[in-house]
């Protein structure tokens, strides 16, 4: 098989699976999730004229008075009778304007005597201290487009469009396989030959960063039974991810054990660094993502496939990672036939690359908050040249 471009990959991934159910979710327990349909307002916001200051609602042109306060207005209150010539009505935050009134005096700036009112400081101009009524959006507008994210904002917003739920696709699940005989459970002891399998809580840790379910299925020995009843046992998850045994050696039995449990291998090798050695394929409903052994190759694989799949299934319009422009503060070598994602990180003048880009360093990624994507074939660049970085989702 040839090395596959990232983004041909990424599209043959996304297309192996479309987003999942959709689940009616109150809206304080969405923070995260993507909608599934539209949102559009229920309602006008605000919903009258209000006041957003505490004071005295008056006619403008009639500054600096006097007034005679004959009447109140407050947030949940009766509604103000309209407002007579020469008359104020007293009103707080959140209150609506009676008909009539076009602006208010703060009352900071009112002189106030028994129920006679004048103002002071500068005179009043129409519409002050007023929000008018649909100013912020009006019933029947499309709020929030379906596949975009829910943040605490959007949030805010479909509630106050009148939404106690909202429709939004279901959480995938995902299984975490890590395969290898060296490897035992994180903290246990490490005898020789024996090392901590870091892959499963780095990863854990990056889907934190997105809505999902993980189901942590420990670690398989490169036993081919033994992987193929893990792919078997594997196959509730909506995405299974394996780490290690994806390159060519005689322990790397991942393609075999998959391909025994029933699944289809849809592409394997990716004309990136690190990373070649990923695979993907299906496995009865479940999509089927085979990261390298290494932890560095199986983070930078995490950010640019299996992020971008949950947001897939879990139903973002855009799944794949933003990438953006920044500076660089130090020079960078040329790249030759892969696309390569180096570990980097913000530093004072620019972003500079970490020192060690070998896909086992772990100490070096742990210095680095972002990947600068190099393309394959492109020419050295120098400190101060713009390149694309996607930054670190935790
Ligand atoms: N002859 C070739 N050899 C290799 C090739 C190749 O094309 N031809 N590709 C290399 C590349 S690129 C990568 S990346 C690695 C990936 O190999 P595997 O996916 O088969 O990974 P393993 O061999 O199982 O492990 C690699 C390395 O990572 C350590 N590891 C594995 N799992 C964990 C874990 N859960 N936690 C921490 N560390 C883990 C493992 O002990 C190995 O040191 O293959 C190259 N070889
Ligand atoms: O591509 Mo491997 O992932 O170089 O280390």
């Amino acid at each position: 098989m040839s090395l596959l471009p990232v983004p041909e990959a990424q599209a043959r991934l996304l297309a192996l699976a479309g987003p999942l159910s959709v689940e009616e979710i109150a809206a304080a327990a969405c923070a995260g999730r993507w909608l599934a349909l539209n949102v559009t307002s229920r309602r006008d916001q605000p919903w009258a004229d209000l006041s957003s200051m505490d004071g005295y609602a008056v006619r403008a042109a009639e500054w600096p008075g006097p007034w005679r306060v004959t009447d109140i207005s407050s947030a949940g209150g009766a509604l103000p009778a309209p407002l007579a010539r020469g008359t104020a009505c007293r009103i707080f935050t959140g209150a609506p304007v009676p008909v009539g009134a076009d602006a208010i005096l703060i009352q900071e700036h009112a002189a106030l005597t028994g129920d006679t009112l004048r103002g002071e400081d500068k005179p009043l101009t129409q519409g002050q201290h007023v929000r008018p009524a649909a100013s912020d959006f009006r019933a029947g507008e499309t709020l929030l487009a379906a596949g975009s994210q829910l943040n605490a904002a959007r949030i805010a917003l479909a509630v106050l469009a009148g939404h106690g739920v909202l429709p939004v696709r279901r959480r995938p699940i995902v299984a975490l396989l890590s395969t290898g005989n060296e490897l035992v459970a994180p903290g246990a002891p490490t005898p020789p030959g024996r090392l901590p399998s870091s892959n499963a809580p780095m990863l854990a840790a990056m889907l934190a960063a997105v809505p999902c379910d993980i189901i942590d299925l420990g670690i398989v020995p490169d036993d081919l039974p033994a992987l193929t009843q893990a792919f078997i046992k594997a196959g509730e998850a909506d995405i299974i991810v394996s780490t290690g045994g994806a390159s060519v050696g005689d322990h790397d039995l991942v393609r075999a054990a998959f391909t025994e449990a029933g699944g289809s291998l849809d592409f394997w090798k990716i004309r990136m660094r690190p990373g070649k050695p990923l695979m993907a394929g299906k496995l009865g409903d479940s999509v089927f993502l085979g990261l390298p052994g290494n932890p560095v190759s199986a983070h930078v694989t995490a950010m640019l496939f299996l992020l971008p799949l949950v947001r897939h299934m879990g139903g973002a319009a855009s799944p794949l990672p933003a990438i953006t422009n920044a500076q660089l503060a130090i020079p960078l070598p040329g790249t030759g036939e892969r696309d390569d994602y180096l570990r980097a990180f913000h530093g004072e003048d620019g972003i500079v690359s970490v020192t060690s880009q070998d896909s086992a360093a772990v100490a070096a990624m742990a210095q680095a908050d972002c990947l600068i994507w190099r393309p394959a074939h492109s020419g050295a660049a120098g400190a101060g040249d713009i390149v694309k970085i996607l930054p670190f989702p935790l």
